[in-house]
């Protein structure tokens, strides 16, 4: 792979991610000069094996210790194979896998070893994004809203829209694309809407050892438990003022919430709840935005975009309707992000995570060879 990540003009970054839902790691080429995205590549994915997946999920919510240094060998393992023999990068934007996050009180954690990858795969390797901004009070997360900032300029948009993800984690970045840096008053606001598909994942797999909802089938024969809902939107997240973030498991003991109710209206109701978190959280939007555009696995749920449809002021769509890539937006996200940092360009502002002023996080490892 070529190694020329000092050369001015766009660089080819190979961003991969592994997200809160566990299922597995997506890679996506990107090619931009940090500023402005030039084009989309080619983008691979590769699954966690069950047991793989155990591994990571016994280490969520932990901080070091054994099942940490398992998990972290899952991760690099995983990453290696899907990347091994990949050609044409500059560099690779790295995430690695959230294991715990607790910005206020303990940081953030994010394992697999950037060094490592960098050694073994002879390339430039930018990881470790979300330490730095947590250090300066930032939440460290979301930290896609830059590259969505990009996006709607890619996309030729000028109104002001809204990304939403929908992963394991719910979150939601309102761009106005006609603010030219996204760090600039007015450009950006983004936050962690609440959970999204991770207790519904959660349920099936407890009840039915089914890794999701697929097509949302389970939700769409059940109704939705009021009371319940209700007591979800009552927990105190909601009602704070961004900026703000979740672990995945923040709100696992809402599976609680649904104990006594069918499959079915079990499913339902935590489709609901999903869909009433992104709700509440326009209400922290100064306007609704003239679209929103849902990204992440959530968008392959017609319930869920029905609910969606349905309590949101304003037209939902797919990003596919803006000629994006919803599976793979994050992965591509950390690509252009590795090129920020390359090019000592922010990644996070205050209105993305709350950090004192605009930062760039993120740490570069060259191969042992080139240095
Ligand atoms: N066909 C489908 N029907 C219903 N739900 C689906 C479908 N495909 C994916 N999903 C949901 O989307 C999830 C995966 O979403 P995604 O890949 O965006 O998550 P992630 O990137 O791991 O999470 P995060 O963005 O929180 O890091 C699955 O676990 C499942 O809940
Ligand atoms: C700490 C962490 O890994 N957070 C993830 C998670 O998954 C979705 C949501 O919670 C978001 O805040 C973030 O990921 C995306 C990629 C982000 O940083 O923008």
């Amino acid at each position: 792979m070529s190694r020329a990540i000092g050369k001015k003009g766009p660089l080819r970054a190979l961003g991969v991610m592994s997200g809160t839902s566990l299922d597995g790691v997506d890679a996506a080429m990107v090619e931009t000069d940090g500023h402005d995205i030039l084009s989309f590549g080619e983008t691979g994915y590769r699954p966690y094996s069950p047991e793989e997946r155990a591994v990571i999920a016994a280490a969520l919510g932990q901080w070091q210790g054994d099942a940490v240094r398992a998990a972290a060998e899952v991760v690099e393992a995983a990453h290696l194979a899907l990347l091994e023999g990949w050609d044409g990068a500059d560099l690779i934007g790295f995430h690695g896998q959230t294991l715990a996050h607790a910005p206020r009180t303990r940081g953030t954690l994010q394992v697999g070893d950037g060094a490592v990858l960098a050694d073994r795969l002879v390339i430039p390797v930018v990881w470790d994004f979300r330490s730095s901004d947590v250090a300066l009070g930032g939440e460290g997360a979301p930290l896609a809203p830059f590259f969505h900032h990009a996006c709607a300029r890619f996309a030729g948009l000028t109104e002001r829209i809204g990304f939403l993800n929908l992963g394991g984690v719910g979150n939601l970045t309102l761009v106005d694309p006609s603010i030219a840096r996204p760090e600039d008053a007015g450009a950006l606001l983004a936050f962690d809407t609440g959970p999204a598909n991770a207790p519904l994942n959660d349920l099936m797999q407890e009840r039915l050892g089914q890794a999701y909802d697929e097509g949302g089938k389970m939700a769409a024969r059940g109704q939705v438990e009021q009371g319940a809902l209700e007591l979800f939107l009552a927990e105190p997240y909601f009602a704070r003022v961004p900026p703000k973030s979740l672990d995945r498991n923040d709100f696992s003991e809402m599976v609680s919430l649904v104990r006594e109710l069918s499959d079915a209206d079990a499913a339902a109701t935590l489709t609901a709840m999903c869909a009433a978190a992104v709700a509440q959280a326009m209400e922290h939007c100064p306007s609704p935005p003239a679209r929103v555009f849902v990204t992440g696995g959530g968008r392959h749920n017609p319930v869920l975009m029905q609910m969606l449809a349905v309590s949101l002021d304003c037209p939902v769509a797919p990003v596919e309707e803006i000629g994006l890539d919803g599976d793979m937006l994050e992965a591509q996200a950390f690509g252009y992000l590795a090129v920020r940092v390359a090019r000592g360009l922010p990644t996070s502002c205050p209105t993305t995570t709350g950090v004192r002023a605009a930062v760039g996080g993120g740490t570069v490892s060259l191969p042992s060879e080139s240095r």
